[in-house]
């Protein structure tokens, strides 16, 4: 489904600061999956999804998502069937429309058309029935402007609108971290929810090593921007924490990353 062959990418080429943020990177990803990333600070993992997206020329390698060649597709091109998901819950909305022109603007991407932002009344009451899987009282508020919301509120918007035109493939970049306990646990259900209900192809960067593990059908590890790890199935299901983190000391890496133990 997705297929990502030796990609390379080095920042600053040919000056003292380069650095090869991509090197190599091998990937394929079946249909339906759900794929978590983990790798320790500066391994890749938003450059995987910065190329993936197409926000950068690679200086090699190839992108191919359901048996096409997207590797030179422009950005915007590849945003009507590739959504994406920050860590910032203000990207991705726009603050001064309301949810319901917010959520038609995305809804339009469905149909490759132009984007529109006009409101059709049964296109209201869907997104009124999509909004209420939320339980975040959203439903009731189609009128209110999306800026005033809560960044709890704000991410679940992001996530509605990144899946509400069915993309070929989701991409979660740590789109919890930022929120609150409770309104992180609440994204990530729904996530799992709407994932699973639409058999989305998904990958999410995570800095949680359990929710790496529990969450999906398979986890990979990058380090020195190539995957080093790529775990399914029963090895998966027995991994524990410190065998995991053993197998990332072989590799020369230290979880140096506070968040990635403590979470
Ligand atoms: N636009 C850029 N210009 C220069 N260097 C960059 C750029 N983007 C990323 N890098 C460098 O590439 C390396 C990989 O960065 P990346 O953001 O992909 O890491 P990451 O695995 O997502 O890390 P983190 O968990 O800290 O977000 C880092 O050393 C980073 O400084």
């Amino acid at each position: 489904m997705l297929k990502l062959n030796n990609l390379r990418k080095t920042f600053n080429a040919g000056t003292p600061s380069a650095h090869t943020a991509l090197d190599g990177l091998n990937l394929r990803v079946n249909a339906g999956d759900f794929v978590t990333i983990i790798g320790s600070n500066g391994a890749g993992k938003s450059t995987l999804f910065n190329a993936i997206g197409g926000s950068f020329t690679l200086d090699r390698g190839n992108v191919t998502l359901d048996g096409k060649n997207i590797t030179f597709m422009k950005e915007f091109r590849r945003a009507a069937f590739i959504g994406r998901l920050f860590q910032d819950p203000m990207r991705g909305t726009a603050p001064d429309m309301t949810i319901e022109e917010n959520l038609a603007l995305a809804y339009s991407r469905r149909h490759h058309g132009p984007l529109r932002i006009g409101v059709q009344r049964k296109d209201a009451a869907y997104f009124k029935e999509q909004l209420a899987i939320f339980d975040m009282g959203l439903e009731n508020r189609l009128k209110t402007k999306v800026g005033t919301l809560s960044g709890g509120q704000r991410q679940a918007m992001s996530l509605l609108m990144s899946t509400i035109a069915q993309p070929k493939l989701l991409l979660l970049d740590e789109h919890t971290a930022a929120l609150d306990p409770a309104a992180a646990e609440k994204i990530m259900d729904i996530t799992k929810t709407i994932q699973s209900r639409d058999n989305l192809t998904t990958l999410m960067i995570t800095h949680n090593i359990q929710a790496a593990l529990t969450t999906g059908n398979r986890t990979i590890m990058l380090q020195n921007g190539k995957v080093i790890l790529d775990l399914s199935g029963s090895e998966r299901e027995k991994m524990t924490i410190p065998q995991l983190m053993e197998l990332y000391a072989q590799h020369g890496a230290i979880l140096d990353d506070d968040r990635m133990l403590l979470s």
